[in-house]
C-alpha cells in the first residue's frame, strides 16, 4: 500500500525554487531520512508534503488526513498539563487513549505537570508523544530530536520502529544518526540545476 508518493515535485520558498525533480514513494512500513546542508530545502519539502504550502510543480499523492507533521515548534498548550495536552490532541484527532504515548516518551510521572513547566527536552518529548495520539499513518518530521538527550533519542527511534511495524510511514529530516535501518536521501541533489544520481530512484520507485 502506497502511503505517500511524490512525482517530479518542485518546492519553493520565498519565491525561489529550492527543490525540483523529486520523485519518491513510501509504502506501509517505509521510512526515509532527509539529509542536506542548511538551506537545502528539507523544511520546505516537509511543509509542502504536509500541505502547508502548495507544490511549485509536480504531484503529491497522499490523503491529507493521513499526515502528521511535527515541526520545530512543539505546539504545546503551556497552561494545560502533559496529560491534558495529549487528551486535547486525542480529542482533536478522534483517537482514544494516551497511556501508550505517555509511556513511549517516559512522561507518566509528569502527567499532571503543566507543559510550560517542562524543560526543552521534556517539551519535545511531549510534542513527539502527540504523534502517537494522532493515529495518522504518515509522519513528516522536521528535526524531531532537537533538545533530546541520548535516552530520549532512543525512545523516539523506538516509537518510529513501532509506527513502521504497524504499517505507518515516515519522512524525517535530521542531522543526527537515529540508529534506524532506513535509507537516506540527500535533498541537495534536487537543487535546481544539479546533476543527480539514480541510486535513490531505483530503490524507491
Ligand atoms: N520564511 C522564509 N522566507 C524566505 N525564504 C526562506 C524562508 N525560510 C527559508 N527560506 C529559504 O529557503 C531555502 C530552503 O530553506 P529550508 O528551511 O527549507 O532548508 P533546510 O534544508 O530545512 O535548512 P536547515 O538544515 O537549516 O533547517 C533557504 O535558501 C532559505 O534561506
Amino acid at each position: 500500500m502506497t502511503r505517500l508518493a511524490l512525482t517530479d515535485l518542485a518546492c519553493a520558498r520565498g519565491g525561489l525554487i529550492v527543490i525540483e525533480g523529486l520523485s519518491l514513494s513510501l509504502g506501509a512500513g517505509d521510512a526515509l531520512i532527509l539529509r542536506g546542508p542548511n538551506g537545502s530545502g528539507k523544511t520546505t519539502l516537509l511543509r509542502t508534503v504536509a500541505g502547508l504550502q502548495p507544490p511549485a510543480a509536480g504531484r503529491i499523492e497522499a490523503d491529507p488526513e493521513a499526515i502528521a507533521y511535527a515541526a520545530h515548534a512543539d505546539g504545546l498548550k503551556g497552561t494545560l498539563s502533559v496529560g491534558e495536552n495529549l487528551e486535547f490532541w486525542a480529542g482533536l484527532f478522534g483517537t482514544r487513549g494516551i497511556d501508550a504515548a505517555l509511556a513511549a516518551f517516559d512522561l507518566r510521572d509528569m502527567r499532571e505537570r503543566r507543559a510550560q513547566a517542562l524543560s526543552a527536552g521534556q517539551k519535545r518529548r511531549l510534542g513527539l508523544a502527540r504523534l502517537l495520539v494522532t493515529g495518522r499513518p504518515v509522519w513528516a518530521l522536521d528535526e524531531p530530536t532537537v533538545s533530546l538527550d541520548a535516552r530520549a533519542v532512543a525512545m523516539f527511534a523506538e516509537a518510529v520502529r513501532g509506527h513502521l511495524a504497524e504499517g505507518g510511514a515516515a519522512l524525517i529530516a535530521t542531522h543526527i544518526e537515529l540508529g534506524l535501518d532506513v535509507p537516506v536521501l540527500d535533498v541537495a541533489q534536487f537543487k535546481p540545476g544539479e546533476a543527480r544520481t539514480d541510486a535513490f530512484d531505483e530503490a524507491f520507485l
